[in-house]
């Protein structure tokens, strides 16, 4: 029998209300020794909550009772809303493992959730990310592969491909004979089809997964241009040294932003020079690099430059600002002063979101890696389609394994080499 765990599944430290957590085939004889009579599955009731051998007396409580199979495990699970003092918890730790509970382990509510198919594996990466969400963005993209949606999409590709797979399977039988034209068709036009729905999340993978990750903006240079200065007031913070000497940043310097809802790594780098100062070369070489690899550039030119020099190339997204516009009548920003950040602010989040809105539902790289092989098995079977011979075997074999691919990133087979990894990411009570 699976044993019965509790956890704090609200924050801990002092608070209003702690609500404690109770799932697993036991929780209705534990939760019933402390409060007497539970309510009814799928309603709350008002209890005090005491301890049967003593009768000592441990808080009042909300009591949720869910039943199996319309809980967040499936299993059967009563929440306790006590207040939330640490001797409260505590105490109801105490009582809950005196009647058979156990502390629950990193994320095995939602490992039980899994088991039991309340939640398939997306839906569990979109719930992790959803409890570490810091930004709207984050939120939202998370909300929506934690309700199903990516779950959703993959049933019908796989449903599609199912009939496919019969309708081959119908062919075959036809052996010698010829195969009727209306039956290829189909078959084709059913491969064709989930091909492009598939392409279409592939191409919004990256900003699915820089949403999640972050966007990365690189402030780049000549020295002493003031890009450290200008970071800093971007940050809203003095992480990064500035000084008159041209040279001070040699690492890439980076702080986490929201700018517009989104979740942005703002790089500070080296001025971008030719220099004999070994270090210093160093930082410039990083500097490019990431430059490079950054989803955008804010180029900063000093006083007098009049335009971007050719050591990092830029996209025609990227923004080139004139810095200094406290002593300098063609600048149009100023670390020093903030002029000009506001701007500044708004066409980066402009640019930004710009992005994001091409995202699709693909969180995590191993969705991405999935569907990249169910795409290649697809064209395969398609160019199969194609030739004059009979090729119902392959062709069959092919989509086979693009419905296998679909399967790994539903978690519907290969689930367990991953539930670590997944589940380490998690918090306790959850
Ligand atoms: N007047 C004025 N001075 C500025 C402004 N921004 C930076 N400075 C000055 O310019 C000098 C260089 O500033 P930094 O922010 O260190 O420049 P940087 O581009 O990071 O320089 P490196 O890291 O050496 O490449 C310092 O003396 C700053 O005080 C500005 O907007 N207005
Ligand atoms: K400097
Ligand atoms: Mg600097």
């Amino acid at each position: 029998m699976q044993d019965t765990i509790y956890a704090l599944a609200s924050g801990s430290g002092r608070a209003g209300v702690a609500v404690i957590r109770l799932s697993g085939p036991q929780a209705i004889e534990i939760a019933s020794k402390l409060c007497r009579s539970l309510p009814e599955p799928g309603s709350h009731a008002l209890r005090k909550l005491r301890m049967v051998e003593t009768g000592e007396l441990i808080d009042e409580a909300l009591i949720l009772r869910f039943a199996a199979g319309a809980s967040f495990t499936g299993e059967d699970v009563v929440e306790f809303q006590c207040h939330g003092s640490l001797a409260v918890v505590a105490a109801m730790g105490t009582a809950l493992e005196s009647y058979g509970a156990r502390p629950a382990d990193r994320g095995e509510f939602t490992r039980r959730a899994l088991e039991n198919g309340m939640l398939d594996l997306t839906q569990v990466e979109g719930l992790a990310d959803l409890i570490d969400a810091d930004t709207e963005a984050q939120r939202k993209q998370a909300f929506r592969v934690m309700q199903g949606n990516l779950s959703e999409a993959v049933e019908t590709w796989r449903a599609d491909l199912l009939r496919a797979l019969a309708l081959l399977a119908a062919n075959i039988d036809f052996a010698d004979e010829e195969i009727p034209d209306d039956l290829v068709k189909e078959i084709v036009l059913r491969i064709k089809a989930v091909r492009t729905g598939i392409a279409a999340q592939l191409d919004g993978a990256k900003a699915a997964q820089r949403i999640r990750s972050g966007f990365e903006v690189a402030i780049i240079g000549r020295p002493n241009a003031g890009k450290s200065t200008l970071f800093n007031r971007l940050a809203g913070s003095d992480a990064a040294i500035t000084s008159s000497i041209a040279g001070t940043t040699r690492d890439v310097i980076e702080v986490r932003l929201d700018i517009g809802g989104n979740a942005v790594s703002l790089l500070d780098t080296a001025g971008l020079r030719e220099t004999e100062d070994e270090i210093e070369a160093l930082g410039v070489a990083r500097a490019k690099k990431r430059a490079l690899e950054a989803d955008l550039r804010v180029a900063l030119l000093e006083p007098g430059q009049a335009e971007p020099d050719d050591d990092v190339v830029l996209g025609a997204d990227d923004l080139i600002v004139r810095g200094k516009s406290d002593i300098s009548a063609e600048g149009t920003i100023s670390g020093v002063t903030g002029d000009g950040i506001a701007a500044l602010l708004q066409a980066i989040s402009q640019r930004i979101s710009a992005d994001a809105a091409e995202s699709s539902l693909l969180i995590r790289q191993r969705h991405k890696s999935a569907l990249a092989t169910a795409v290649e098995r697809l064209d395969l079977a398609l160019a199969l389609c194609e030739m004059e011979a009979d090729m119902s075997d392959l062709i069959s074999e092919e989509v086979r394994l693009a419905v296998r691919s679909l399967d790994v990133l539903v978690g519907r087979i290969d689930v367990e080499d991953l539930l670590g990894e997944i589940f380490s990411s998690f918090c306790i009570g959850k």
